[in-house]
């Protein structure tokens, strides 16, 4: 069965604004829905449409999107700036230069969307810039992508660019001031007076611990987020993974701030999308690592040298079974070649390593025979923060490109499309990224958590295509590592069977809950 109904992106468009359109719809929404089924569209498009018809002044953005890394930042500016070229969207994180940084803290010019990383975001508001403006004053729509990450991970900043968006700022209530003394000195009536904007905008007290659930659960674990009181904005928080006691409390959250707030849920959320086979390779280890303790010992290495050369065994042991899996990709690739095999690390360290160890047993030296199956085209290479910023923005580039487009003109694109890539990667590209081109997931090392197992997974198999995933764990993770795909396959956490929408994103979008 296809989870996701094909469709062209104008058929798409308009399935989703349909569903906006009808005015008894709320206008705020959490959207709950498995990866790849197309949120971005679904925050996307009612963003764009709550923008229609406005323009900013140079005074600041009138849409906020809030995600948690430079890739995402700005894989969703470009979608934008596709869906509407008009509202010139401005992707703000860690490596934006600094002029830019200062002209947005001077109003952005003519962009009327910002998307941003908290982080990067609070920086350019704390900026001593002379005629710098209350940034966030004017934003009219706020959509939190990763919600669920950004929201426990980064709470902090991302409550207070929540807090700040659509907040009147002191230029407005003295505006609005100026206005009501006029008309009182014109012998105005009271009634006919401008209504004051309410001083001193601080968070209202909602979301106490435990007290939308009842119990201790509540938003990722943590004190659901403050809203400035005066704040007009519309909300809009996307997520693929929240257990069921969370999506209840989220909701409730809600509906208790917004009115008639949507709470959106397909029945694949919080799961493994149905085209992903998942499957999990146990390596037996023992043997090797006894051996290696062995040698330690005959060679009389003191207690340290024995736990590392034991440690070693283990490793090696465990890369090979990694090797093993990749070398099935080129064995099962109809053409030979090309796509992405994407293989997850716990840490920059393990990214170097482990990169460094396949490449001397997948990639063939000169003149050598090759050791991949793919011949010798195959390339690894590693995606991690540690790497210099142009590296990483190319490597994550080559990551979302289009199948097309990386096997077209460019001189990455033709590498691509000559040479399969097996790209080791830290948690950085677990999230959000859109690729096409991946086949094959590799979790060389078990995620800290189902959620985080759950995106990594999600990056194969998006939009109705399939996928395989495959978790190399040593004896001692299986049994985590079967609580892991028992979730994957089951969903949240809780009893209450999540309802079913079918049909995808644009399906669950034009029914109510
Ligand atoms: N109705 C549709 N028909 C076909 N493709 C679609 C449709 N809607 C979205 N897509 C495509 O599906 C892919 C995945 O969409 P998107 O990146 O928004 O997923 P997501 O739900 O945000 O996933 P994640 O949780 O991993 O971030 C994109 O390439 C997008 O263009």
């Amino acid at each position: 069965m296809k989870l996701f109904p094909r469709m062209s992106r104008e058929e798409a468009t308009a399935r989703v604004k349909a569903a906006f359109d009808d005015p008894s719809r709320s206008e705020h929404a959490v959207i709950h829905a498995e990866t790849g089924s197309g949120k971005t569209l679904a925050f996307a498009l009612p963003l764009l449409q709550r923008l229609e018809g406005l323009s900013t002044d140079g005074t600041g953005p009138l849409g906020l999107v809030l995600v948690p890394s430079p890739e995402l930042c700005e894989q969703v500016a470009a979608v934008l700036a596709v869906l509407d070229p008009g509202c010139k969207p401005q992707a703000l994180h860690g490596s934006t230069s600094r002029e830019a940084q200062l002209a947005l803290a001077r109003g952005g010019g003519e962009s009327r969307v910002l998307v941003a990383t908290p982080q990067s975001l609070l920086k350019v508001l704390g900026m001593p810039v002379k005629g710098a403006i209350a940034l966030l004053s004017h934003v009219r729509v706020v959509a939190v992508d990763e919600a669920d990450f950004l929201l426990s991970s980064l709470r902090g900043p991302v409550e207070r660019c929540l807090w700040m968006a659509g907040q009147p700022s002191r230029a407005d209530r003295q505006a609005r001031s100026a206005l009501a003394a006029a008309a009182i000195d014109a012998g105005k009536p009271i009634a006919e007076l401008p209504p004051p904007i309410p001083r001193g905008a601080r968070p209202r007290p909602v979301g106490e611990p435990g007290s939308a659930t009842g119990g201790s659960a509540n938003w990722a674990g943590g004190r659901l987020p403050r809203l400035g009181r005066d704040s007009s904005a519309q909300f809009l928080f996307a997520a693929a993974t929240l257990s069921d006691t969370t999506h209840r409390a989220v909701g409730e959250w809600f509906r208790r701030h917004f009115e008639g707030a949507e709470v959106v849920r397909t029945a694949g959320a919080h799961r493994a999308v149905v085209g992903a086979e998942l499957s999990t390779v146990v390596v037996d280890s023992a043997a090797a690592v006894s051996a290696a303790r062995s040698a330690a010992l005959a060679r009389g290495a003191d207690d340290e040298e024995v736990s590392a050369s034991m440690a070693t065994a283990a490793q090696e042991a465990r890369l090979a079974a990694v090797a093993k899996a990749i070398r099935g990709d080129a064995a099962s690739s109809a053409d030979g070649g090309g796509g992405i095999t994407l293989v997850f690390v716990n840490s920059q360290a393990q990214a170097e390593a482990t990169t460094a160890w396949l490449q001397d047993r997948l990639v063939p030296a000169a003149g050598a025979a090759a050791a991949s199956g793919w011949g010798d085209a195959v390339r690894v290479e590693a995606l991690h923060q540690a790497l210099p910023k142009d590296l990483r923005r190319d490597v994550a580039a080559e990551l979302v490109a289009a199948p097309e487009e990386a096997a077209g003109a460019g001189a990455g694109g033709s590498r691509r499309s000559q040479q399969p890539l097996v790209l080791v990667a830290t948690d950085l590209a677990a999230r959000g990224l859109d690729s096409r081109s991946v086949r094959h997931v590799v979790n060389a090392w078990l995620p800290c958590d189902a959620a985080t197992f759950l995106h990594r997974a999600g990056r194969t198999a998006r939009a109705g295509e399939s996928g395989r995933v495959t978790t190399v764990v040593v004896d001692k993770e299986a049994g985590r590592a079967a609580a892991m795909l028992r979730e994957a396959a089951q969903g949240g956490t809780d009893t209450d069977a999540p309802r079913s929408y079918g049909g995808g994103m644009a399906g669950a979008l034009s029914r109510r809950r």
